[in-house]
């Protein structure tokens, strides 16, 4: 166990949260006075019109993107000037799913997954392969394993993009519109499985959607407009 932070309570945590884009004269604020704890285990849906920070967020969140003024705390790490070298090592405990799903066109279902599990250079090639194929099951996809890309439809694209960020049993998922490419029953699948994961494994789910279909599986609802935090909805 590395730090406080694997078990916390708060695996996320942003306090004051600015974010600028541009220099000089072009400089802009995109992101004003951002706060949010996010409880373990959660499904947090952040939504709002285009160009009101949601994917600024949620990229700050996830380490992608460098903290320029405020404080993000993620499994217990300040990320505001973290060395590049503990951003890595944080990036390897999380979960990805973007709606370009960048799928590598040359590898198959599996191996695509594979991927998901290789950056972490641990345990053996059975246990992989068989953790690859679990998941794939999973999300419906047991019958398309050495598929390769081209030959799945754009709703199974996103769940082999979908296996392969949850593969490594990651600890917080950051999903951009993972949807929406889905059709109503795959994306509520994919959803329902994101809770599931949340129940058993105390996975933390924070996704960007405009997915209505999703709202009412959410446990919390954050509205951002204009790069502020407008409304904040718990579920129950
Ligand atoms: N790389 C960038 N350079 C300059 N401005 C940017 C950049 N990325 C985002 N912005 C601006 O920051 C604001 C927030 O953008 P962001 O992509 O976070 O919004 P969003 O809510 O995710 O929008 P959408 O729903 O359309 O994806 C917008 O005004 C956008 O134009």
């Amino acid at each position: 166990m590395d730090g406080a932070g694997h078990h916390s309570a708060v695996p996320v945590a942003v306090t004051g949260l600015d974010h600028f884009f541009g220099t000089g004269e072009a400089r802009k604020q995109a992101i004003w006075d951002v706060s949010i704890e996010v409880a373990r285990g959660s499904l947090t849906v952040l939504m709002g019109p285009s160009g009101s920070g949601k994917t600024t967020v949620l990229t700050l969140m996830g380490c992608l993107r460098d903290v320029q003024h405020g404080s993000v705390r993620l499994l217990g790490e300040e990320l505001n000037g973290a060395a590049e070298a503990r951003r890595v090592a944080l990036r390897r405990r999380l979960g990805f799913i973007f709606q370009a799903h960048n799928l590598h066109e040359s590898l198959s279902a599996t191996q695509n997954v594979l991927m998901g599990l290789q950056v972490h250079g641990r345990g053996d090639n059975a246990l992989r392969l068989r953790a690859a194929h679990h998941i794939l099951g999973l999300v419906g996809l047991g019958d398309r394993l050495d598929y390769l890309p081209g030959s799945l439809s754009g709703g199974q694209k996103q769940r082999v993009a979908v296996a392969r960020a949850l593969v490594s049993n990651p600890e917080v998922v950051f999903a951009d519109e993972p949807t929406a490419a889905l059709d109503k029953e795959s994306g509520a699948t994919v959803v329902r499985m994101l809770k599931t994961l949340g129940r058993k494994r105390g996975t933390t789910t924070i996704m960007v959607t405009h997915d209505n279909r999703i709202l009412d599986l959410a446990d919390r609802i954050v509205t951002l407009e204009e790069g502020r935090i407008v409304k904040d909805v718990r579920a129950r």
